[in-house]
């Protein structure tokens, strides 16, 4: 596995009937099996490569046609604009993703916990935690009474509010995975469009969304910080699940608890989603 940093002209291809200078950007992380080819940095050592790691945004070498050799680094400026006119220009770092992933020996997702207030999505996410920390894996969490303290702290509950407030984290989460992380993300993300922007900023499979089904009878019976009595006696408007719209997810990665399994703890809920992410390989670089 190897990654390369070419300077500018990033790299020219001198295997056989190949066209020098012909670059695509990849759109996915992935790898690729290439044939043993000669390339050329700089115009100057030659190296012979055969298999050549791929990272997100990449410069491809092209042989007739053909995908020759990755180079992960730094790429002219023009090729990246992030699909947006403009002067904006990604930078990169030699250092990026797959290294990371390499150092913590984890890949980066989002688990995104979603469900009514009160019904437990800040305890998994702190058992998820725990539970992953004493086998050596990191995350961070993301509470959305947490980041309304601060990031979000302008933000209403208002739909547009919440929008905003899911569309930031879903942002910030982006850039833990990129760290590597393992992103908790608990709030109760109300609207399906608004969870489902999210999803759409990462690679397929990367956001892992888990639905917390627990019956608004229950959660309003624990009511841990009177929210509910609050909004039941009209002192509270616009809160979810009593004069506020919340809209179960239609294509969740889990539901929990389990069906038939409904006083599942904390930590056997934790379980199931660690499960579903060394089944995934998320626990492996
Ligand atoms: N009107 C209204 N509706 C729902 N919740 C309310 C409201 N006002 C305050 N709270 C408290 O805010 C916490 C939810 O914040 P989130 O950022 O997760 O909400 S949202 O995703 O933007 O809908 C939520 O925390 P949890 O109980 O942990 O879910 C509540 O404590
Ligand atoms: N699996 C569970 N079984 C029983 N009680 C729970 C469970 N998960 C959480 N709780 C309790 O329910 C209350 C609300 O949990 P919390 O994690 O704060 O919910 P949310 O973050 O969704 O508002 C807390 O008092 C917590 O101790």
């Amino acid at each position: 596995m190897i990654t390369l940093k070419p300077a500018n002209p990033p790299i020219y291809c001198s295997s056989s009937g190949s066209k020098s200078g012909q670059f695509f950007l990849v759109p996915k992380i992935g790898f690729m099996k290439l044939p043993s080819l000669s390339l050329g940095l700089n115009g100057g050592n030659h190296a012979r490569l055969s298999l050549i790691l791929a990272t997100e945004e990449s410069t491809v070498a092209m042989t007739n046609g053909r995908a020759a050799a990755v180079v992960s680094g730094e790429y002219p400026p023009q090729m990246v604009t992030n699909g947006k006119p403009g002067n904006i220009v990604w930078h990169r770092s030699s250092v990026g993703k797959v290294h990371r992933q390499e150092l913590l020996q984890q890949k980066g997702c989002v688990i995104w916990i979603t469900g009514l207030s009160g019904s437990g999505k800040s305890t998994l996410a702190c058992a998820l935690c725990q539970a992953l920390y004493s086998t050596g894996k990191l995350t961070y969490i993301l509470d959305g009474d947490n980041v309304r303290h601060g990031l979000n702290r302008d933000l209403t509950f208002k739909a547009e509010d919440r929008a905003e407030n899911i569309r930031r984290i879903g942002e910030v989460a982006k850039l833990f995975v990129d760290a590597g992380i393992i992103c908790i993300v608990s709030v109760i993300s109300p609207y399906q469009r608004d969870r489902d922007a999210c999803r759409a900023l990462l690679p397929e499979g990367d956001f892992i969304e888990v639905f917390l089904d627990v019956p608004i009878e229950i959660c309003e019976g624990r009511d841990p910080k009177g929210l509910y009595k609050l909004a039941r006696a009209g002192k509270i408007k616009g809160f979810t699940g009593v004069d506020d719209p919340y809209e179960p997810p239609l294509n969740c990665e889990l539901t929990l608890p389990p069906k038939g399994y409904s006083c599942a703890s904390p930590s056997e809920m934790a379980e199931t989603v660690i499960s579903y992410l060394e089944e995934k390989g998320y626990l492996q670089a």
